[in-house]
């Protein structure tokens, strides 16, 4: 009997504030595997975009750039990291001028190609397995992940845990904005936002991190042990 443990790509898809980062980095710590954050990909390219003069709304001139910058993730899950062009992105990429425009950016048809192949590759050279999170992942960047999840929570509890993050934020007005950024993003032609047919849907509007947490690497574990 060998104690080598088998390489394993988790998906982990869902809408804004679901707790796909959270649960991702801590699943992935736990276990071992390396971390990608592809919203934070989404948000450098956005970034550069606006930093670079382009205007977000004109799908040619993104399409035109979208080969430009150099976008580099860094896949510990207690320490992940990006770069544009050589340059630390974690701090600008999270303002809200880049959370209003990211997407327009990600529905560009050249942006997700681009993006996509960065993905697939960061996911195939893990030497151990990866989770990796976002909107599309189990849909279309990995398809044949070893296990899909896909998390929900009702708005009311997505828009109180981000106006907690950001303290003193309107949770009516940030309900607001995540439901419309959803709605953007489920409503796309290329790779919308939505749920694999072969993914486990976990609603974690009633549960803790922690069990969210337990709950993914059970199924990691059933998943190793040929459960179905
Ligand atoms: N099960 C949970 N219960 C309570 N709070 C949670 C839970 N999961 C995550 N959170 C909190 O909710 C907030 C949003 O979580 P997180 O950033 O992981 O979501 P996300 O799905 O990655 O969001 P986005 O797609 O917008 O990046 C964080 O403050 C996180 O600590
Ligand atoms: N696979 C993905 C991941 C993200 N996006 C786009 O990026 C935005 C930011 O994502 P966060 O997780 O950081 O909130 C998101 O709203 C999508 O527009 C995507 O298209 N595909």
């Amino acid at each position: 009997m060998s104690d080598t443990v088998e390489s394993v790509i988790v998906a982990i898809d869902g809408p804004s504030g679901t707790g796909k980062s959270s649960t991702s980095k801590a699943v992935a710590a736990k276990l071992g595997l390396s971390y990608l954050d592809t919203g934070a990909q989404y948000r450098a390219i956005t970034w550069w975009m606006l930093s670079n003069g382009i205007d977000v709304d004109d799908a040619a001139a993104v399409a035109d750039a979208s080969g430009k910058p150099v976008i580099l993730s860094g896949t510990d899950p207690s320490h992940p990291t990006i770069t544009v062009d050589g340059v630390d992105a974690s701090g600008p990429i999270r303002t809200q001028e880049v959370t209003s425009a990211v997407s327009a950016v990600s529905a560009v048809p050249e942006v997700r190609s681009r993006i996509t192949e960065l993905q697939r590759s960061i996911a195939a050279s893990a030497p151990l397995g990866i989770v990796v999170e976002g909107r599309d992942i189990g849909t279309t960047v990995l398809p044949d992940a070893d296990l899909k999840i896909f998390l929900t929570a009702s708005a009311e509890a997505r828009a109180a845990r981000r106006a907690g993050e950001l303290k003193g934020a309107d949770v009516a007005a940030t309900r607001e904005a995540l439901v419309r950024r959803d709605a953007a993003d489920s409503s796309r032609k290329t790779s919308p936002l939505a749920k694999a047919d072969d993914a486990v849907e976990v609603d974690t509007t009633d549960l803790t991190l922690q069990q969210v947490v337990e709950c993914v690497v059970t199924l990691v574990d059933e998943r190793r042990a040929g459960v179905q």
